[in-house]
């Protein structure tokens, strides 16, 4: 894992690099670079070999997440989409491309565990390998273990649920680090005391201190996941509340991360510094930090998430500092994610 993010971190500074002008600054809108960095993270670590097919699938899901909003936006009507508009037409010419390449690659996984190849060391491979075996310690009965479908499913989920909440997180540590030099200085201070100019690793990365108040911090502001939506299974009183069977709740993660009672005066600044003691000393014990989620469908790529966007910022303070552009706009928006409406335009300095 930690060699496929350092990989994608190390191509996407050298990117920036490489746009530095004499001064040694350069303006960009960096949004689509940071959506690239985790759908690349994540091709590299799912399917390790298979990489270029995985981001050609990372690129439809991300055309298909696009339109999928555009439909969810618009005026309900049953049936309506079976009917061969453009944007149905296209959504099913997606679903199937995706489909066909997993398929493809899976099959080509399949054929070699069968006559014994070693595997990659990839998210797939583990995926197909567990399966494999427990389709054999059952002689292969069909109802046991994941069908190929199932493994296309979880594959496509890990680049949905992966992708654009990875970016978020960085996208606005870097936002929020531009307008607070303050913790810009100390987080870089931090980089260099664990690693000097050396390429981040594993271990340090476990060690950063500073940098895990400062994504805390983030993600309590800007949750990307907004709310967690429930469907109540039988009648319950929750506190004051009579929830019958089949009601569907939500959970606003975001209004709960602002709220003045829980998190004070500042509950809309930007103060790391009171995750200095950890999530429990912050939230004075109570349940009011939840931006991965919590309970049986907690998110399964928290730690991935975390590592990966350590292994980010750490390679991008050790080259740049950064400061908003005049053009920056603030604008996050909710598109299944709270996003950047109008992309974020800083300008860079190289180190
Ligand atoms: C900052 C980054 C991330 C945030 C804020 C985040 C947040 C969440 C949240 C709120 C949920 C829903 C939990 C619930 O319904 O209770 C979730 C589920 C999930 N996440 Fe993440 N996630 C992030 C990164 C990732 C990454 C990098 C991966 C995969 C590599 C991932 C894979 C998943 C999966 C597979 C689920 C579904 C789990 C299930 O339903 O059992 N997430 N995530």
């Amino acid at each position: 894992m930690v060699p496929a993010f350092q990989l994608s971190c190390s191509e996407l500074v050298n990117k920036w690099e490489k746009k530095l002008s004499k001064d040694g600054s350069c303006e960009l809108d960096i949004w689509p670079d940071l959506e690239n960095l985790a759908g690349d993270a994540i091709s590299r670590t799912a399917f390790g070999s298979s990489y270029e097919e995985g981001r050609r699938i990372f690129q439809l899901q991300k055309e298909q997440a696009h339109l999928a909003v555009k439909v969810f936006r618009s005026v309900y009507i049953p049936g309506w989409r079976f009917v061969p508009t453009k944007t149905n037409k296209r959504m099913r010419q997606i679903s199937n491309e995706v489909h066909a390449l997993l398929k493809g690659i899976i099959d080509r996984r399949e054929k070699a565990m069968k006559v014994g190849e070693t595997v990659n060391d990839d998210l797939l491979s583990l995926l197909m390998e567990s399966n494999f075996r427990e389709m054999q310690e059952h002689d292969e009965r069909k109802n046991v273990g994941m069908s190929v479908k199932d493994v296309i499913e979880e594959c496509k989920l890990f680049y949905f649920a992966g992708q654009e909440t990875t970016s978020d997180l960085l996208l606005w540590t870097m936002v929020l680090l531009s307008t607070h030099s303050n913790w810009q200085a100390r987080a870089r201070e931090e980089v260099l005391q664990v690693f000097g100019n050396k390429k981040p690793d594993g271990d340090g990365l476990n060690h950063l201190k500073i940098i895990t108040m400062i994504f805390h911090e983030v993600l309590r502001l800007y949750p990307p996941v907004s709310m967690l939506i429930r469907t109540v299974f039988a009648d319950s009183q929750v506190g004051g509340w009579y929830l019958p069977d089949g009601a569907h709740i939500t959970l606003p993660i975001l209004l709960i991360h602002h709220d003045h009672e829980i998190w004070g005066e500042d509950a809309k600044e930007f103060n790391p510094e009171r995750f200095s003691e950890g999530i429990s000393k912050a939230t004075k014990g109570q349940f009011a930090f939840f931006p991965f989620g919590y309970g049986p469908r907690v998110c399964i790529g928290q730690n991935f998430a975390m590592m990966e966007a350590k292994m980010a910022l750490a390679m991008i303070l050790q080259r740049f500092s950064f400061e908003l552009s005049p053009s920056y706009v603030h604008a996050p928006c909710n598109i299944i994610t709270v996003q950047p409406q109008y992309g974020a335009h800083l300008i860079l300095h190289g180190l």
